[in-house]
């Protein structure tokens, strides 16, 4: 590569926020509630977990990429590379995540755009925002892509000021012994049988496997620059979830989640408690409002990608009508999802983890294990060698019989 193509690529840190934009979005709205079982250390060190294996089987989609060059998608890679039925399993899979993502933002807005609008003493129906919400910004998507774009890195903005003034906030008064004291008797262990039903959750939260392409593209292949990025987009989430359950289980008492949780687990139950037991109601303020401006971040980016894919996978024109068509079978199932069954945040959050165990963690692997024989002596491998990638396959089965089991019952939840 040259000099002058060198110089022309964006910092590693613009990548680094394009995927942290990527990847902290609705996902981490469940965190809290849904760790409250394990608890605050417990909760801590899962993370590390997910975040450890989330980055590496990302870097293996970039490996597989960098053998066809940044033309390549997702789609190319599987098709060569993975069985027939396999590559439609991936795909499928991948679907079903920017599906039913789609459902849960629309779920989360509503709930928070009605506690805000509670909050200012007005009562608006739960059913009109989901349709406001999405019609608005649907639209906006349908106009065009590069405002819609734009108006993605608005809201990314908006979304890390409010995030400082919520979180400096938060932080000066957690309390310590709440954290760091085990809340039952018999210690941390006791908490243990609680970690596993986070798994899927705290996969969906690192997901950022769609713009692993994208970015490949921006460095001109300059594997490392994309590899760097990727560490930063990690980093940043993880510093930010571990700030979130700091702050959100360091002002809360344990038996508080229990109410959030009976409540449905949706945002506005949660701000709602931060409500009342912060002093601060500017703070509480600013995290309505961070939630608000995440969740229009994180609508837009996974709708962007889904609106694009049906456009281009079936042959609709770039123009007004093709547009509507592809914007109509994009919105209206969620839509039509979340106007059945207001309350799925939860469950949708889970559902998109399992479904990225496949397309995102299993695929992947395997993906670069036939990669590997088949471009033996290629310049870009991910360290680790085949151990670390059977290590990837293995966490990605157990995050999908996690989801299994607690669909079930069979896994221990608090509530
Ligand atoms: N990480 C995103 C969701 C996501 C999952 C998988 C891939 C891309 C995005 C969120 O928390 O909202």
């Amino acid at each position: 590569m040259n000099n002058s193509a060198a110089k022309k690529e964006p910092s590693i840190m613009v990548g680094g926020f394009v995927l942290g934009g990527a990847m902290i979005g609705a996902g981490m709205f469940s965190l809290p509630t849904i760790m409250a079982g394990a608890w605050f250390i417990n909760s801590v060190v899962i993370l590390l977990i997910v975040c450890f294996f989330m980055f590496h089987s990302g870097i293996y989609i970039l490996e597989c990429i960098s053998k066809y060059g940044s033309g390549t998608n997702y789609f190319f890679i599987s098709k060569e590379l993975l069985p027939k039925w396999a590559c439609y399993i991936a795909n499928i899979a991948l679907i079903f995540v920017l599906y039913i993502l789609i459902y849960a933002y629309i779920s989360a807005a509503g709930s928070v755009i009605k506690e805000a609008a509670a909050i200012y003493g007005y009562s608006i129906n739960l059913r009109l925002i989901f349709i406001l919400f999405t019609l608005i910004l649907g639209a906006s998507i349908w106009w065009s892509g590069i405002g819609a774009s734009r108006l993605t890195s608005l809201f990314l903005f908006i979304k890390i000021i409010l995030f400082v003034l919520a979180f400096s906030g938060l932080f000066l008064i957690v309390k310590t012994d709440l954290l760091l004291t085990s809340p039952v008797e018999g210690g941390q262990a006791s908490l243990l049988p609680f970690v596993f039903i986070i798994i899927p959750y705290a996969i969906t939260s690192f997901g950022y496997h769609g713009n692993v392409c994208s970015l490949y593209k921006l460095y001109h292949e300059n594997e490392r620059k994309v590899v760097k990025s990727c560490i930063i987009g990690c980093v940043l989430a993880l510093v930010l979830y571990f700030l979130w359950i700091l702050g959100t289980m360091g002002n809360l008492p344990r038996p508080e989640f229990l109410t959030i949780i009976n409540k449905g687990g949706n945002l506005d139950a949660f701000i709602e408690s931060l409500y009342a037991v912060l002093n601060s109601k500017n703070i509480a303020t600013f995290l309505l409002w961070f939630s608000i401006s995440a969740v229009f971040c994180s609508f837009l980016g996974v709708a962007i990608g889904l609106f694009d894919y049906i456009l281009a996978s079936l042959n609709f024109k770039d123009n007004p009508s093709g547009r509507m068509k592809s914007a109509l079978l994009c919105f209206l199932p969620p839509l039509i999802l979340c106007m059945l069954f207001p309350n799925g945040f939860l469950i949708a959050i889970a559902y998109a983890g399992m479904a990225a165990c496949i397309w995102a963690i299993i695929c992947p692997a395997v993906m670069a294990l036939k990669v590997r024989e088949r471009f033996p002596d290629s310049r870009f491998k991910v360290w680790g060698g085949k151990g670390l990638i059977y290590a990837v396959i293995a966490f990605g089965v157990v995050g999908i019989i996690c989801q299994l089991l607690a669909q079930f019952n069979l896994l221990p939840i608090y509530r």
